[in-house]
């Protein structure tokens, strides 16, 4: 409720108290021999109400929960009034209220069967059939460059939520990408990033896409400025432009400004936020790269997900559940993180993608009601494709000293089954043991029988794991864009959920503004040393340098 800490709901006392006399029982191996019934009890499987060969299995097991526990998790859930701002998020009430908007990215891809008034959603329908057509001619050679040759390499050019969620979902879905039309996203303001990108590219075959929510974004203008000079040194006239550029904002005003034509541009709305806006235009790369129907799909994905969100039981809700158990460790063990590690080569993106999702949305000290909280709100995402990470950082992990719950993530089928998948089963085997190992890990009377008589007790005590480490798996048939569609919006409502307990504003970003506002006021003094003023000494001390060793 708008109002109320977190801290101030009766289930969070019964929670700090359970915390404080059970914690040190609650040990994952004891659990799971005390309660055969376990995994039974704790995982969910959910069904895609539009897709039945979607599904995907959330097993919350291996949490340091009881069942008590996870009712009073849910029960702190349903006193922050879940369920109300859900129904008012779906119905398009201004739940952003710092910046008096609407949160419908579910309105993008409901379809038109979302019931709200909201001015916008009734043209969601004619931007996805501009997709559609604009998409369907690129990829088909209908739509070619200047000198008639059909478009073999699409430039977005954007920045945070203007590029990460295209980024992630081109790499997840690329088994089913155009081999011939090939994405390339710019979004770092640093010139090594459009020079490299474009230095190996032509002209004639090339299509940029500028996608900017505001077209205001520094880097992105200067990215699209520096592109279209690139562009017309070759083409050299102007109106070449018109076959090369489009852009995807809610600014029509800036991109005529730009140079790029009404007509080529495709719109959106202020209540589709940065990083929510993938299901949008600005998931336009992902329509020419896997297809108009294919990014319907993903959109269906998403879809059925919110279905699930909204209409089952918090009990067997699955973005409900892993909030619950993220909570849990995050407000009364104290954890800082959390890791998100997909066994899947093409999820490779999938942490820095809600990198943004999270850390944008939770990242709060501020309440709605303008209270500063006293408890942890969005933990820090991090993460990487398995199994990469086992061979860089599950050290600390398993053997260090902070406790860092993890989300498990995988496929049951390759798309690449390779000799036989003999590869995906060595993956998968990895996916099965590492949640193993972090919960049960080894003791000192195994390693002793292992180790033989022989060894020091310093080597003895090196190789003991603690285990009682806690993590979630999440497994689903093959990584289809129907699939990867619910997997997002399932840690979007994850996200969404969390916020409303923290009673933060998880749809503003209030805290990206500052940086913003010092770099503009330093980038009109790096000129000259006698221009640098108004900063502490270390500010200073570090222009001086750039300005005594810079060459242009
Ligand atoms: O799409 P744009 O308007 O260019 O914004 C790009 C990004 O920049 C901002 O700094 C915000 O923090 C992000 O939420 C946003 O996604």
């Amino acid at each position: 409720m708008v109002g109320t800490l977190a801290s101030d709901y009766p289930a969070w006392k019964k929670l700090q108290e359970v915390y404080d006399n059970e914690h040190k029982n609650l040990v994952l191996k004891d659990l799971f021999a005390a309660d055969p019934e376990r995994f039974a009890k704790f995982h969910r499987e959910y069904t895609a109400s539009s897709n039945p060969a979607n599904t995907i299995l959330l097993d919350f097991s291996k949490n340091l929960i009881t069942e008590p526990i996870l009712a009073t998790l849910l029960q702190l859930i349903r006193e922050s009034g879940l369920e109300q701002v859900r129904d008012s998020m779906f119905k398009g009430e201004h739940i952003n209220t710092s910046e008096d908007r609407a949160v419908l990215h579910v309105a993008l891809r409901s379809f038109g069967e979302l019931d709200t008034t909201e001015a916008g959603v009734s043209e969601v329908l004619p931007v996805l059939q501009h997709i559609r057509e604009f998409s369907d001619a690129v990829r088909s050679g209908a739509w070619t460059g200047y000198t008639g040759k059909p478009i073999r390499a699409i430039v977005n050019i954007g920045i945070g939520g203007s590029d990460l969620g295209p980024v992630m979902v081109t790499e997840a879905l690329k088994p089913y990408a155009k081999r011939d039309l090939t994405p390339y996203f710019v979004s770092n303001v640093d010139g090594t990033h459009i020079a490299e990108t474009v230095r190996d590219l032509d002209p004639e075959t090339t299509l940029f896409i500028i996608a900017s929510k505001t077209f205001t974004t520094q880097e992105t203008i200067t990215n699209a400025e520096s592109a279209r000079d690139w562009f017309l040194k070759t083409a050299g006239d102007k109106k070449h432009v018109a076959k090369h550029f489009v852009a995807l904002s809610t600014n029509e005003k800036a991109v005529t400004a730009f140079g790029i034509a009404k007509e080529n541009m495709f719109g959106f709305w202020d209540w589709v936020g940065g990083r929510y806006s993938l299901w949008s235009a600005i998931g336009l790369s992902i329509a020419l790269v896997i297809g108009y129907e294919r990014f319907e799909e993903l959109l269906k994905g998403a879809r059925d997900m919110d279905k699930h969100f909204l209409e089952t039981p918090l009990e067997n809700n699955l973005p409900v559940l892993l909030a619950a158990v993220g909570l849990w460790y995050n407000d009364f063990y104290g954890s800082q993180t959390l890791a998100l590690l997909p066994y899947d080569q093409y999820l490779h993106k999938f942490a820095d993608y809600f990198q943004q999702g999270d850390m944008e949305s939770n990242g709060k000290f501020v309440t709605k009601a303008g209270q500063r909280v006293d408890y942890q709100t969005g933990p820090i995402i991090w993460g990487a494709a398995g199994t990469n990470g086992q061979h860089s950082f599950y050290q600390l992990v398993h053997q260090g000293t902070k406790l860092i719950p993890a989300d498990f993530i995988a496929p049951t089928t390759t798309h690449n089954p390779l000799r036989g998948s003999l590869h995906h089963r060595i993956l998968l085997s990895n996916f099965f043991a590492q949640p193993e190992a972090l919960a049960f890990g080894k003791t000192e009377e195994q390693v002793r029988k292992e180790v033989g008589p022989n060894a020091t007790e310093a080597l003895i005590k090196s190789k003991v794991f603690e285990g009682n480490r806690p993590s979630n798996s999440i497994i689903f048939p093959l990584l289809t864009p129907s699939a990867l569609g619910s997997l997002i919006a399932l840690y979007e409502h994850k996200i969404f959920t969390q916020g409303v307990v923290w009673g933060i504003n998880s749809f503003d970003q209030m805290g990206v503004e500052l940086g913003k506002v010092l770099a503009k006021n330093i980038l009109a003094q790096l000129g000259k040393p006698e221009d640098v003023v108004g900063h502490d000494s270390s500010t200073t001390g570090l222009i001086h340098y750039y300005q005594k060793y810079r060459k242009e």
